[in-house]
C-alpha cells in the first residue's frame, strides 16, 4: 500500500493516505485461535458494531457527514489568513451550536455521537446527575431514572450540584469564555466541598512523541476544533494551568 501511495500524486495521494490510515487500524493480521495468522478485521471493528457494546459507531459519523466535513475544505485558507471568520462560520453564518438548533437532524446526529462517549465515561463515574445543555439538546435527550434533564446557556447559569462534571466543552472555547464558563461552575457548588471535575485532553508539548497513538489524537481533536468551533482548541497543560489560575 506504501508503494502504491508513493505513486501517488497531490490529491490522490493524500486520498489514498486517510483511507490507510482508518484501515491500518480496522484491518490487520490477526492470530486466530487456532494458531494461524490471517489478513482481516482487528478487535477495534467490534467498537463500530452498533450491536456491540460500548459501540462507538456513531462517533465518527458526523465527522464523515457533508456538514462537518465542508469546513475542513476552508481551513487552508482560513490558516493563511484568506478567511476572516472561523470556516464553520463561513461555511453556514453560524457556529456549530445554533446550527445544531436550527437542523435537528444534524443536532441528532452530533448529540448520538456525543452520547456514545458519555456513556462509556459517565457511569464510571457517577449514578445519578442533571443533565445541563443547551435547551434543543436536553429537549430531546433520552429520559432515564436518576437523571434530571435542565436546559440552559451555561454563560448565565449552570445548575446548582455537589459536583460540576464538565466534559468535552472547555475545549469549544477560547480562555476568557472558559473563564467565564468555570465561574459558573464555581457558583453552582458549595463553597466548602464542592468540586468541579474537568475531563478535556492534555497535550504536552515537552514528551510527546510523533509515533504516539494518543498523540495523534490529542492533535486530530485540536484540528477538529479549529474546523468546527469558533475559538475552540486543546491545551497544555501550561494553558489549563492559566485558564484554572483566573477561573473558579
Ligand atoms: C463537544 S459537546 C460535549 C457534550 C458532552 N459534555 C459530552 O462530553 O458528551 C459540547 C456540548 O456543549 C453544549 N453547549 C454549547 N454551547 C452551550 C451553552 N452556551 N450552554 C450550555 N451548553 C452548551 C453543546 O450543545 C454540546 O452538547
Amino acid at each position: 500500500m506504501e508503494v502504491k501511495q508513493r505513486e501517488l500524486g497531490g490529491e490522490k495521494e493524500e486520498e489514498e493516505h486517510s483511507k490507510v490510515e482508518i484501515w491500518k487500524y480496522m484491518f490487520g493480521f490477526v492470530e486466530l485461535a487456532s494458531g494461524r495468522k490471517v489478513y482481516a478485521q482487528t478487535p477495534l471493528c467490534k467498537r463500530l458494531l452498533k450491536s456491540g457494546q460500548n459501540n462507538m459507531a456513531a462517533f465518527i459519523l458526523p465527522e464523515s457527514s457533508p456538514v462537518m466535513l465542508a469546513p475542513w475544505h476552508g481551513l487552508s485558507a482560513r490558516i493563511q489568513g484568506n478567511i476572516r471568520n472561523p470556516v464553520f462560520e463561513e461555511v453556514y453564518g453560524e457556529d456549530l451550536w445554533s446550527f445544531g438548533a436550527a437542523n435537528p437532524d444534524h443536532s441528532k446526529l452530533f448529540n448520538e455521537a456525543m452520547a456514545c462517549d458519555a456513556r462509556v465515561v459517565v457511569p464510571a463515574v457517577i449514578e445519578s446527575c442533571i443533565n445541563s445543555d443547551l435547551p434543543h439538546v436536553v429537549s430531546v435527550a433520552q429520559e432515564y431514572d436518576r437523571i434530571e434533564n435542565v436546559g440552559g446557556d451555561m454563560f448565565d447559569y449552570v445548575p446548582k450540584a455537589d459536583v460540576v462534571i464538565i466534559k468535552w466543552v472547555l475545549h469549544d472555547w477560547e480562555d476568557d469564555e472558559c473563564i467565564r464558563i468555570l465561574k459558573k461552575c464555581r457558583e453552582a457548588i458549595p463553597e466548602d466541598k464542592g468540586k468541579v471535575i474537568i475531563i478535556e485532553a492534555v497535550i504536552d508539548e515537552e514528551d510527546e512523541k510523533e509515533d504516539s497513538k494518543l498523540t495523534n489524537v490529542r492533535l486530530m481533536l485540536d484540528m477538529v476544533m479549529m474546523a468546527h468551533t469558533n475559538t475552540g482548541k486543546e491545551r497544555t497543560l501550561k494553558e489549563w494551568v492559566y485558564v484554572l489560575d483566573d477561573g473558579p
